[in-house]
């Protein structure tokens, strides 16, 4: 195969798109340049790969809203290329890189690093979210208005890792980003009923002995701010929502019109409060592993519209942050390299959503929620670039920790057989994963190209 990917052309054979009829399906030119009954497309001249797509599924290149990258400041954890050649493995063509990095991503200048990084680096897309509040202290709302008109051209705006706690604060915020069409993504937790909190508030933290963390501390907030968006006219987006109680909020504020959307993350979607029996705190994640029921409530959500999206909160740490006691461990798991999996797993095996389903909770619908649905979350149609995953539905793998392509080893899936396989991801035309292995970019021309097409 030529190294020159940028003029590679491919066609995928016998592929599903969103899980329907079989069809051939030419990537050229960074676009769907042909797409037809099997057999019926031609081959397009030149250097062209050949890709048996039998019984493989085609979906639009996958969007993470919520991703944490790291860089600047944790590079030991990940780096924008590390993050996003992880990404790019597990099916994703655009990533929103949450702002508590070191510096904090509040200003212009921040973001619009992340960006070009993640440019440069030319496995995804990368959206930087800016910072409400400068340096996430939750005092002083940060510069949103440069951070929207930057380079990194930022619409969603988060303090993830902490609560907007000050109602007047997020009262602005979300009055303040109508000016751009912005959106402000909360993490709901209410500090004071989460002092000290180590897990979920329930049978196991009383058995075990671990500070627990109320669903309450979570409805609390999320119950506030629909009602702050409400009041305001403005749009707001729950991050990782986890309880039972949050999912019935949501649908009460859907149901009265108010412009709110949710994410679950996959871990939310099938472990419980159960796993920290294990005091293993690669099961320490914020907000925590809950019950059983809250599972089922959010699957249920999920099924129903009521969640938006699967967003991984892909939250990578180093071994000295979580190889240590239960208590002085980092709050995070990783999901990029095992998010397609655990929904195909939970939602789809199950019944509760089809492949078009998929398609629409990671990617149409978080593309839209980031404003960046002009490039990303489009229908598979000819002359609409090529941001593609095909995913092989039938094959099965053991989650290997030391093999994921992420610089951070803390996946709660370790050891767990899982569905579905990535087999290919492109972005713009240009396959960064190919036989289910991560294409290198050529330094510079990918980065070119990523930039003309991200702008
Ligand atoms: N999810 C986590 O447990 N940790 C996240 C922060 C966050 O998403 O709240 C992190 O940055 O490590
Ligand atoms: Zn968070
Ligand atoms: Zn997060």
């Amino acid at each position: 195969m030529s190294t020159d990917h940028s003029s590679t052309s491919y066609v995928l054979r016998g592929v599903r798109p969103l899980g329907g009829e079989p069809a051939d399906v030419v990537v050229a030119g960074g676009v769907i340049a042909a797409l037809g009954a099997p057999g019926t497309v031609e081959a397009p001249a030149g250097d062209v790969v050949e890709v048996d797509g039998a019984g493989h599924v085609l979906l639009p290149g996958l969007v993470d809203l919520h991703t944490h990258l790291r860089e600047p400041g944790r590079e030991d954890a990940e780096t924008v290329a590390s993050g996003t050649r992880a990404a790019a493995a597990g099916g994703f063509t655009a990533v929103h890189a949450m702002a508590n990095t070191s510096p904090v991503a509040d200003t212009a200048g921040v973001v619009e690093q992340v960006w070009r990084l993640g440019r440069d680096a030319g496995y995804a897309d990368v959206h930087p979210v800016g910072a409400v509040t400068v340096g996430l202290d939750g005092e002083r709302l940060a510069e949103l208005g440069a951070m929207a008109d930057s380079a990194a051209r930022v619409r969603v705006f988060s303090d993830d890792g902490k609560c907007v706690h000050d109602p007047i604060l997020m009262r602005r915020a979300l009055e303040y980003v109508k000016a751009f069409d912005g959106v402000v993504a909360q993490h709901a937790q209410e500090p004071r009923l989460t002092e000290g909190a180590q897990m979920n508030e329930g049978v196991v933290s009383a058995e075990i002995g671990l500070a627990g963390w109320p669903a309450v501390a979570e409805e609390a907030i999320i119950a506030r701010d629909v009602l702050l968006a409400e009041h305001v006219g403005s749009r707001l987006h729950v991050c990782h929502l986890s309880t039972a109680g949050s999912v019935e909020i949501v649908r009460w504020a859907k149901s009265r019109g108010i412009d709110v959307t949710a994410e679950v993350t996959p871990h939310h979607l099938v472990l419980t409060d159960d796993l920290a029996r294990t005091y293993d705190p690669t099961y320490k994640v914020n907000p925590p592993l809950r019950t059983a029921q809250d599972v089922e409530a959010v699957r249920e959500g999920l099924a129903d519209g009521t969640i938006d999206i699967v967003a991984t909160d892909h939250a990578p740490h180093t071994r000295e942050d979580k190889d240590c006691e239960w208590g002085a461990a980092a709050f995070g798991m990783t999901g990029l390299e095992t998010a397609l999996s655990v929904v195909q797993q939970t939602m789809v095996d199950t019944g509760r959503l089809t492949w078009a389903d998929v398609a629409r909770v990671l990617s149409t619908a978080p593309a839209r929620i980031g404003r960046i649905g002009d490039r990303h979350g489009r229908p598979i149609a000819v002359g609409e670039p090529a941001n593609l995953t095909l995913v092989d539905p039938a094959a099965t793998r053991v989650v290997d920790g030391a093999a994921q392509v992420t610089a951070s080893g803390n996946t709660p899936f370790a050891g767990r057989e899982l569905p579905g396989r990535v087999v290919a991801t492109f972005l713009r035309g240009r396959a960064t994963v190919l036989d289910g292995a991560v294409v290198d970019a050529p330094r510079g021309a990918a980065g070119r190209h990523a930039g003309a097409g991200a702008r």
